[in-house]
């Protein structure tokens, strides 16, 4: 999918909510555990309930590999129920890859060639070698770790390195990368005060923001600070989402709670715009 289209589906639906589908086989309705695969059933089930509300999805492929070659297959079923089903629907595989360059090519070949993913985490710590494989397909995205959601973010992201906090050197540095207008970013819901300073830097660019919901960020607050002419954000939510019930309405809480994100986004757009 090319950046135009995603922005044209957000005009369309009047949201930019990415729905995460990181299921979690202890959380989702007991009854689904007897079918011979939850895991796509659960995500069958939430994609039909929400997919008129959002435009994206985002499997973390941790909650598909922790179950190894049936979560594989989960993943895989889900991908494709998504393309075939809901083709206008930004697809982002939250796998955070990164290598030396050829183990890097080999990531990209997975998520986006086998998979069909629209999109691809990245972290940035290996450098331009270790994402640059990524940026080389086209019409497809490399997300890349700036400043997460996490406590932990502090760690590292926000030291200053040559007079100059790391994730800004990041941010600046890997706008000199190849096919770079290939690049969005990871930013965290709960950083919404960082925004602006980013926004200085990637003014054009999609940034996606994990971190609202279960994480405590604020939709309003990044939107104040963080939406550009386009928009420019993909805001995710996940266990805010798809486990509003464990019990067999589900799909139906979770599309009321996906519901009042997208009414929540609806009235912030046309107040901007
Ligand atoms: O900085 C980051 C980067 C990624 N994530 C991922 O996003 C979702 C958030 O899930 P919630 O249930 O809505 O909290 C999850 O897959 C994380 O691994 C993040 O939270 N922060």
């Amino acid at each position: 999918m090319t950046t135009q289209q995603l922005i044209e589906q957000i005009k369309i639906k009047k949201s930019f909510l990415a729905v995460g589908l990181d299921v979690d086989l202890d959380k989702i309705p007991k009854h689904l555990l007897e079918l011979e695969d939850p895991i796509f059933e659960f995500n069958k089930a939430i994609i039909d309930a929400t997919h008129d509300l959002c435009v994206a999805y985002k499997p973390n492929t941790a909650f598909y590999e922790a179950y190894g070659i049936k979560g594989w297959m989960s993943l895989q079923k889900t991908i494709n129920y998504i393309n075939e089903t809901y083709p206008d629907i930004f697809t982002i595989a939250d796998a955070k890859r990164g290598d030396i360059g050829n183990t890097s090519s080999m990531y990209a070949k997975a998520f986006f060639e086998d998979l069909n993913f629209d999109s691809v985490t990245v972290a940035p710590y290996m450098g331009k070698d270790s994402v640059e494989p990524f940026l080389a397909f086209e019409n497809k995205h490399t997300i890349m770790l700036a400043l997460t959601s996490n406590e932990g973010a502090f760690d590292f992201q926000t030291l200053t390195v040559d007079g100059k906090e790391l994730y800004k050197q990041v941010l600046e540095t890997s706008k000199t990368w190849k096919n770079c207008e290939n690049l969005m970013y990871v930013v965290g819901a709960t950083k919404a005060e960082y925004f602006t300073e980013i926004r200085k830097i990637v003014p054009d660019s999609f940034l996606l923001v994990p971190g609202v919901g279960a994480q405590g960020g604020s939709l309003s607050e990044v939107c104040k600070y963080g939406m550009n002419a386009n928009v420019g954000l993909l805001i995710n939510s996940s266990r805010g989402i798809i486990y509003a019930s464990n019990g067999t309405d589900f799909a139906e809480k979770a599309r009321a709670e996906a519901l009042k994100m997208q009414q929540e986004m609806e009235g912030i757009i046309s107040l901007k715009f």
